[in-house]
């Protein structure tokens, strides 16, 4: 199925627009996983079926996976959430960007080795470098626009011809590069006026938002700013908040109860 059309399933079916990362840190794991030698999967695991209704997407993050030279347990849990939770897209959250010959290799990298169904690029190299991503129109492309952390106005907001870089950016990735309709934005929680420029810009195009939980972003803000004209139109992603949401052996538990209530004071706001 085409990611923008299991995306929109399951905001539908799962009344949710939250995105759980997928961000292990094993030092974080409840006490219970610090001798398990497959720890990391098991964590993991436990998170994705303690969470898979709630969810409107799964995002696990590349590195904290390849630092633990574990790439083989994300494509093993990609696997499981594709066979245990049918229908709820993974965003491969890697940032890649590179010419084109190499973002061939990272096209295959997101969608032939890991499966994924969408996958974070970072546009600022140019359309061509895009472009390997852009072709693929059955799977999702999450383009880097406003990000959450502080140095994003360092470069993003500079003025580029009477407006921001960033809008620009917004611009012409919904007019002149989403041909395939498969294009979807990253603008971060913590710059809710920055979303909302953004949101004009582009229309109806998805947005996935990091940056509430851990990184204090304000969700009334998000969903103000940001939702579509359905009320739909995000994927707001936490990771530590509900991952770490406790350290004792309740862990799925509490992750499930954190998911729960972003899910529920997201809806309060659609
Ligand atoms: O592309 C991302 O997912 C991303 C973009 C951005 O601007 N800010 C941002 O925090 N992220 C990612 O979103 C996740 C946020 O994690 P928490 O702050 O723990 O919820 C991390 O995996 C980040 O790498």
């Amino acid at each position: 199925m085409h990611f923008m059309q299991a995306l929109q399933q399951a905001w539908t079916r799962n009344h949710s627009l939250v995105c759980v990362g997928l961000d292990p840190e094993p030092t974080k794991f409840p006490a219970e996983f610090h001798d398990r030698p497959d720890a990391v999967f098991e964590f993991c695991r436990a998170i994705i079926d303690a969470t898979a209704d709630l969810a409107c997407a799964f995002k696990p993050q590349i590195a904290h996976f390849a630092a633990l030279r574990a790439e083989d347990t994300l494509e093993r849990l990609i696997a499981h959430i594709h066979a245990k939770h049918p229908g709820i897209p993974v965003i491969l959250d890697s940032k890649r960007g590179d010419i084109g010959s190499t973002a061939q290799h990272y096209v295959s990298e997101a969608f032939d080795r890991y499966g994924a169904d969408a996958v974070t690029i970072n546009p600022y190299m140019g359309r061509d470098s895009a472009q390997p991503f852009l072709d693929r129109a059955d799977k999702g492309v999450i383009l880097l626009c406003h990000t959450s952390n502080p140095g994003a106005a360092d470069l993003q907001d500079l003025d580029v011809g009477g407006k921001p870089l960033y809008q620009h950016v917004a611009q012409i990735i919904a007019r002149d590069w989403n041909t395939h309709g498969n294009c979807a934005l990253v603008t971060g929680a913590t710059w809710p006026e920055q979303l909302a420029e953004v949101r004009a810009l582009i229309g109806d195009m998805p947005l996935l938002v990091p940056g509430v939980g851990a990184q204090g972003g304000d969700v009334e803000a998000v969903l103000r700013h940001g939702r579509s004209a359905n009320g739909t139109g995000l994927m707001i992603n936490s990771s530590r908040a509900i991952l770490y949401a406790s350290n004792g052996e309740d862990f799925a538990q509490a992750a499930r109860t954190a998911t729960q209530a972003l899910r529920d004071t997201i809806n309060r706001y659609r």
